[in-house]
């Protein structure tokens, strides 16, 4: 038997630090939307026991076995199935970029084979099982726009986010979640962030927009700096980098101006851009 899953980008935003925990995780309020640019997973349950993970369109760089092989293995624990699993990611969202590509491949294979093994754990277990896989799994198991607390596991859905344009800048370098966290000089007890209210209007979004990570990937990275300033001359309303970057995400009134920002930044050599929508 073999299925295909779509496994969607997510954007950030915005990215509150609220505070450390002992093990070292940082506690967050984010608002967190998924967006329309895929990865295709495709699962096979097959013969041969284990698992096993191919990636194509991109160099993984080295360390750390796939994500998806972790939640496959985990399915074949829980559902104690006598088969093996191999997966094919066509990798479409760039990689350690801050669009959450790995989690969104292990929350999509998680999901796939819930379904292919007739498990049925449920919308909660499976959170709570893409949780011990990483902080950004569960997410992408809700579905839906979320108001993000703890160390980004506890999800409340977000009323009336309007499903906006926006479009996806990556310049190319790969950066570290790990190493953003590392570097973030906390200080104080971070803000106090609220789930904002309504957000049905592009001015709404705007005024939404913030990362505390920027603190520490700018000084590093000013490409991201540009590329912000880049997405605004071309009209976008807002711009702001997503997770622990470098992508940045312009936000768009109309379609029609983030086709051509979107057109105009895919000119610069080494730069990617996407135009998506919310989901
Ligand atoms: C920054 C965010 C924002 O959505 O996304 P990305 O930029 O990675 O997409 C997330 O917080 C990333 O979540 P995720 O990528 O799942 O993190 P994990 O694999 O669990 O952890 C990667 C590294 O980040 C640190 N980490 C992660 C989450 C968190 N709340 N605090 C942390 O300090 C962990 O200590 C670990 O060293
Ligand atoms: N299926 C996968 N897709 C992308 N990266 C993966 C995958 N499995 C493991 N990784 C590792 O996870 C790291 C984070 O990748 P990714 O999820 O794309 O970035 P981000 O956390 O910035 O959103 C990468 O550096 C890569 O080594």
């Amino acid at each position: 038997m073999n299925k295909t899953f779509l496994a969607p980008a997510k954007i950030n935003l915005c990215l509150h630090v609220v505070g450390k925990r002992p093990d070292g995780y940082h506690e967050l309020a984010m608002l967190m939307q998924r967006v329309s640019l895929y990865d295709t997973v495709r699962i096979a349950l097959v013969a041969e026991g284990g698992v096993r993970v191919v990636c194509k369109g991109v160099d993984l760089p080295p360390g750390g076995e796939n994500i998806a092989a972790r939640a496959a293995r985990r399915m074949l624990e829980l559902s104690g199935a006598d088969c093996g699993v191999e997966i094919v990611i066509d990798k479409a969202i760039p990689v350690a970029a801050g669009l959450g590509g790995g989690s969104s491949d292990a929350a999509a294979v998680l999901m796939g084979l819930d379904e292919m093994l007739s498990t049925a754990l449920g919308k909660e277990r499976l959170m709570a099982e893409g949780g011990k896989l990483g902080a950004d799994v569960p997410f992408f198991i809700f579905k839906e726009p979320a108001w993000a607390t703890g160390i980004g596991d506890c999800l409340e859905t977000v009323p009336s986010l309007a499903p906006f344009w926006y479009v996806l800048v990556n310049p190319g370098v790969a950066v570290s979640t790990a190493w953003v966290y590392q570097n973030l000089g906390l200080t104080s007890p971070g803000t106090v962030a609220r789930m904002p209210g309504f957000l049905e209007t592009t001015a709404g979004v705007v005024r939404l927009l913030h990362n505390d990570l920027e603190g520490v990937t700018i000084p590093r990275y000013p490409v991201i700096a540009s590329l912000k300033e880049r997405l605004l001359g071309l009209g976008a309303a807002g711009a702001l980098m997503s997770g622990s970057g470098p992508t940045v995400f312009g936000v768009f009134e109309g379609v029609e101006a983030a086709r051509a920002a979107c057109e105009e930044l895919a000119t610069v050599p080494g730069w990617r851009s996407f135009l998506v929508r919310a989901l």
